[in-house]
């Protein structure tokens, strides 16, 4: 189904043909060299997945990238593994996930800058990201793209809780202290980036309670309608 849509990706926004030679330096007007595929260059499609912690954002993003064909950024897991690797943010990375702050701006969008410019996929789901209104202005500023829709997975916080204490990944954030912070760092920070985009008329408000399956019954008909 994802194909109906880039079908209207095509007729809305036009790719961008290049002389394969320039394939090296040409940008597509964003201020990443975006890569090209058959001659073409695509415009980057963008959706951000928001949502509280253990809210269900991985899980049903493994969900859409099987149905829908979309390249899974998480903004989570580029720091996670930013952390491990010899990075010299790597300290700073792994005292604010264990007190479950935000990490500053410029090097969580740099991660995400670098995985967009190796991917051969145009479309992406950026899971996560922006955590705040900051986050999403540095992610307008360096990027200089603007997401096509906002998905925020709305759970309740008792549900989130349980889901996070028993997701047993080892992650050093799932313990009780540290989620009652970043609640209250996705309230005050994170709500006001929902808000944001549900004045644009971007927020797709998808119900996060219920199985699996029966949440991705939600998320299913906002992609194969949206005409993108
Ligand atoms: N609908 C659901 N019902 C019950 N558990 C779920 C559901 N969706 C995800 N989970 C589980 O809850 C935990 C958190 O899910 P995850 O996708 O990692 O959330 P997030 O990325 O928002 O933190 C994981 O262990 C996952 O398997
Ligand atoms: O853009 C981001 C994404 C994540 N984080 C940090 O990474 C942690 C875990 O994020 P993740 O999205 O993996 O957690 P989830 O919401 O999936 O449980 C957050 O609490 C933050 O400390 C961050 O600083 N900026
Ligand atoms: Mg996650």
């Amino acid at each position: 189904m994802w194909r109906r849509a880039t079908l209207f990706l095509r007729v809305l926004e036009p790719p961008i043909h290049i002389n394969a030679s320039l394939s090296q330096t040409f940008t597509t007007g964003f201020p990443f060299h975006f890569q090209e595929k058959d001659g073409i260059c695509p415009k980057p499609l963008i959706t951000f997945v928001l949502g509280g912690p253990g809210s269900g954002k991985g899980t049903q993003c493994g969900k859409i990238v099987e149905t829908f064909g979309f390249k899974h950024l998480s903004a989570g897991d580029l720091l996670r593994r930013e952390m491990v690797s010899d990075s010299e943010y790597g300290s700073m990375i792994m005292n604010t996930i264990g007190e479950g702050r935000i990490v500053p701006s410029e090097v969580t969008v740099k991660l995400i800058l670098r995985e967009m410019e190796s991917s051969d996929n145009h479309k992406f789901l950026i899971d996560g990201f922006p955590r705040s209104q900051e986050n999403r202005i540095a992610f307008e500023q360096i990027i200089g793209a603007e997401p096509h829709m906002v998905l925020f997975f709305d759970c309740p916080e008792e549900e989130m809780v349980k889901r996070v204490l028993s997701r047993n990944q080892g992650r050093i954030d799932d313990n009780i202290n540290t989620i009652k912070n970043r609640l209250q760092v996705f309230e005050s920070l994170n709500l006001p980036v929902i808000d944001y985009y549900a004045k644009k008329g971007k927020l797709y408000r998808i119900n996060a309670v219920g199985t699996v399956d029966e949440i991705f019954e939600h998320v299913r008909p906002v992609f194969e309608a949206c005409e993108f």
